[in-house]
């Protein structure tokens, strides 16, 4: 049993949208927090920043410690260990980071592994098998309204992975970082959580393929239909794998496709929960199309394709999907057509095969 204290160094690494919420969000409340973050973001960083939500909370933060990644790799870095060292880096910079992250690590250090879709961890586990590695759920949207200025869009509770070893520790820290800011919560059912946020997260490629903030995207049909047919593959092969997906939201997993699937008019009655998301939100794989970044897409979708190939499941919209995301990549090479923002009608018709 290893015991640990919520007052003790939090390090964000990857100062973007989630990190700087996050960070922000613990360095409020009074705790040890450093944020490692680019060069290029550190000045907008040391001025300060602030947090709001759809519930109209905030926080104004004048200062916090904040490091660039060339001072972290200096030889004469005085940055300290971490004793909580989340990564908030995207799951394409999980590589580079598990390197960089090195000077923040000692034997007591407990990293959190933030990412969206599966698999991000093992890398992690492998590089610091002496180190507790956990994973967590981020249920919400963060962007960044103005510089410095993080929003947390929409709803849902940060949560953090309970194992046997982390157990009593775990309790302790959420119950330090809970905040109105920050709804925080653990499980000791990552596995399920991260296949139902995984689900949730097959509407981040259509979203960047339309181009338009999420809730304008739901309140189309066409890229509803869309979703609603890479979720069906999701679950297909959630169900052979013999994953009992958990509700994130206030519909349960195997009914969102046909909730999806209703006429415009149905769905908004049914779903307004769903539709109860900021008119600015945006998935995070669109900001990273827009601004010409490689997307999480062999984490999400990928993910999905390949347990599928193993269990001999046909995933066809997926993988067409993937292939859309995968050509944005050389967006010389494509049509007016193919780019973004791609209409509901011709996505729902390549997806489909029509
Ligand atoms: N944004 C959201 O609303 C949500 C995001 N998520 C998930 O959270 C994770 C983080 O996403 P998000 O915050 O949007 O990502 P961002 O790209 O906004 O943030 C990551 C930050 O880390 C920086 N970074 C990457 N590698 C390094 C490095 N080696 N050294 C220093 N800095 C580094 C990046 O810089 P650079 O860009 O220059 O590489 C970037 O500033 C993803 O897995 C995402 O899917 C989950 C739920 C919601
Ligand atoms: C919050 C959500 C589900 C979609 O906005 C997300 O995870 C993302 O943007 O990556």
């Amino acid at each position: 049993m290893t015991d640990f204290f919520p007052w003790e160094q939090h390090t964000i690494f990857g100062a973007g949208l989630i990190g700087c919420y996050l960070g922000g969000a613990i360095s409020v409340q009074g705790f040890q927090t450093t944020l490692i973050c680019r060069v290029t973001t550190k000045s907008k960083l040391t001025l300060g920043f602030k947090l709001t939500d759809y519930q109209d909370h905030q926080a104004v933060l004048p200062k916090i410690d904040v490091q660039d990644d060339k001072q972290l790799s200096s030889p004469d870095s005085t940055v300290k260990k971490a004793r909580f060292l989340w990564l908030t880096v995207k799951c394409i910079g999980i590589k580079q980071a598990i390197l960089d992250i090195a000077p923040l690590v000692d034997i007591q250090t407990i990293i959190l592994c933030c990412q969206n879709g599966l698999g991000s961890e093992a890398a992690v586990k492998q590089a610091y098998p002496d180190n507790m590695v956990l994973r967590v759920m981020i249920p919400f949207n963060v962007v960044e309204i103005s510089p410095g200025h993080y929003h947390r869009g929409s709803e849902g509770k940060l949560t953090i992975e309970q194992t046997p070893q982390s157990q009593i520790g775990i309790s302790t820290l959420v119950m330090a970082l809970q905040s109105e800011l920050l709804p925080i919560s653990s499980t000791t059912n990552m596995d399920a959580l991260l296949w139902a946020k995984l689900q949730l997260n097959l509407g981040n490629s259509v979203n960047a393929l339309a181009d338009i903030p999420v809730k304008a995207m739901l309140e189309q049909r066409g890229y509803r239909k869309v979703i609603a047919l890479l979720m069906g593959e999701c679950l297909q092969v959630a169900d052979a794998l013999d994953i009992k997906l958990p509700k994130v939201t206030v519909i349960s997993a195997h009914k969102i496709p046909m909730v999806l699937r209703l006429p415009n008019f149905i769905f908004t009655l049914v779903a307004n929960k769903m539709l109860e998301i900021d008119p600015n939100v945006l998935s995070s794989m669109c900001w990273d199309v827009s601004q010409g970044k490689p997307t999480e897409i062999e984490h999400i979708n990928g993910a999905i394709l390949k347990h599928a190939k193993s269990l001999n499941i046909a995933c066809p919209a997926n993988e067409k999907i993937s292939d859309l995301i995968r050509q944005l990549s050389d967006i010389k090479s494509l049509t007016q057509e193919q780019k973004p923002p791609i209409s509901a009608e011709v996505l729902l018709n390549w997806v489909s095969g029509k």
